[in-house]
């Protein structure tokens, strides 16, 4: 059940019942990653001092995340220190951190989760039961507090770094002059285009609470004017919405696009009988209104708007990419 929430999720994090994802989690708020990078190595009490946290649950949760491979132990058992995999991936500052996003998981999806069985019988998310109030946009309710918005953003960001350069490079994109990433949030995927294609003028279209924080153009993409650009990008937006939002979306989109502009699609791709890859399978239990689409879905759902020539990349990373055509003939939207 676990690999539900903390997914999509490198190896690392894949694989874990929900016993050990929570150990993980706990160690990441506690920063216990954090401080043995900083240090080193620590011994249990230096730990505990550390996190503040009691001597025998700070030695529990160290053993637990010894036995899961997250620390190794000196062979005379006294000290502890990270692994290479849990600086680069565990640590607020590891080169592809996910703290952020497993901060997301502990505080947010992790609550949501222990009220599936609600969730399943009621075809419904569980906001009030899990926060004690309901919410009809899920982006007006991450950015409503501050916090929880910096926590939804490092969030993103995690994921979104740890794919760009597989999503960027899944296709040869150097015949495109400008691009604009539609609810590109803090822009990770844009950075690693313009490093890539240092020709193409990448705009980054968010919602304002968003883009206050960074110097881009606002707007809301179901009701504002899109940029008029080369190829347009959806990265993890398809799937958050019910079928009348992506109508509403993919029509603007498709009315600004002239014949030979394309659309990028960075999204997990189920196999036809949508039964792989599991974790994104399992991540549909926390999708009321979206859901995830195979490789035929996703053609069908994109030819209706005049989008051909679909070409799909599984990319072996977290996301894959499809990248398509528009052409004047074949638009219905
Ligand atoms: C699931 S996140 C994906 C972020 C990024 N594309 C990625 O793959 O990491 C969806 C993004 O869409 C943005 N968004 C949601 N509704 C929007 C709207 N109506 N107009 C513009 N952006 C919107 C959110 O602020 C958020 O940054």
């Amino acid at each position: 059940l676990t690999n539900v929430f903390l997914v999509p999720a490198p190896q690392i994090l894949c694989g874990l019942s929900n016993w050990q994802m929570k150990a993980l989690f706990v160690a990441s708020k506690l920063k216990v990653f954090d401080h043995l990078k900083k240090k080193g190595s620590l011994n249990t009490v230096d730990i505990a001092n550390e996190i503040g946290a009691s001597l025998c649950g700070t030695e529990r949760l160290l053993d637990a995340c010894a036995a899961l491979g997250l620390l190794k132990k000196t062979p005379q058992g006294d000290f502890l220190l990270n692994t290479d995999t849990t600086n680069t991936y565990l640590t607020s500052d590891g080169k592809y951190s996910l703290h952020g996003y497993i901060m997301h998981c502990n505080d947010h999806i992790w609550p949501l989760f222990t009220n599936l069985e609600f969730a399943v019988k009621e075809g419904a998310r569980q906001n009030h039961r899990a926060f004690g109030k309901k919410t009809e946009d899920l982006f007006k309710d991450y950015y409503q507090s501050q916090e929880v918005k910096q926590r939804f953003m490092a969030a993103m960001h995690s994921i979104a770094h740890l794919t760009a350069r597989d999503v960027a490079t899944a296709f040869d994109l150097s015949q495109f002059k400008s691009a604009c990433d539609l609810g590109g949030c803090t822009g990770a995927l844009a950075h690693e285009l313009v490093q890539l294609y240092p020709d193409l003028k990448v705009t980054v279209f968010d919602l304002p609470e968003i883009i206050i924080q960074f110097c881009f153009p606002t707007g809301d993409f179901f009701k504002d004017n899109l940029p008029e650009v080369d190829l347009y990008i959806l990265s993890r937006v398809l799937h958050d919405w019910p079928d009348e939002k992506i109508h509403m979306l993919l029509s603007k989109i498709s009315s600004v696009c002239k014949p030979g502009n394309a659309l990028l699609v960075a999204e997990i791709v189920l196999d036809e009988q949508k039964m792989h890859p599991p974790r994104a399978v399992l991540q549909s239990l926390s999708m009321t209104e979206g859901k995830q689409r195979s490789g035929s879905e996703y053609k069908h759902l994109l030819e209706n708007y005049g989008f051909m020539n679909v070409q799909i990349k599984m990319t072996g990373n977290l996301l894959d990419a499809v990248l398509l055509t528009e052409t004047a003939a074949g638009r219905k939207g």
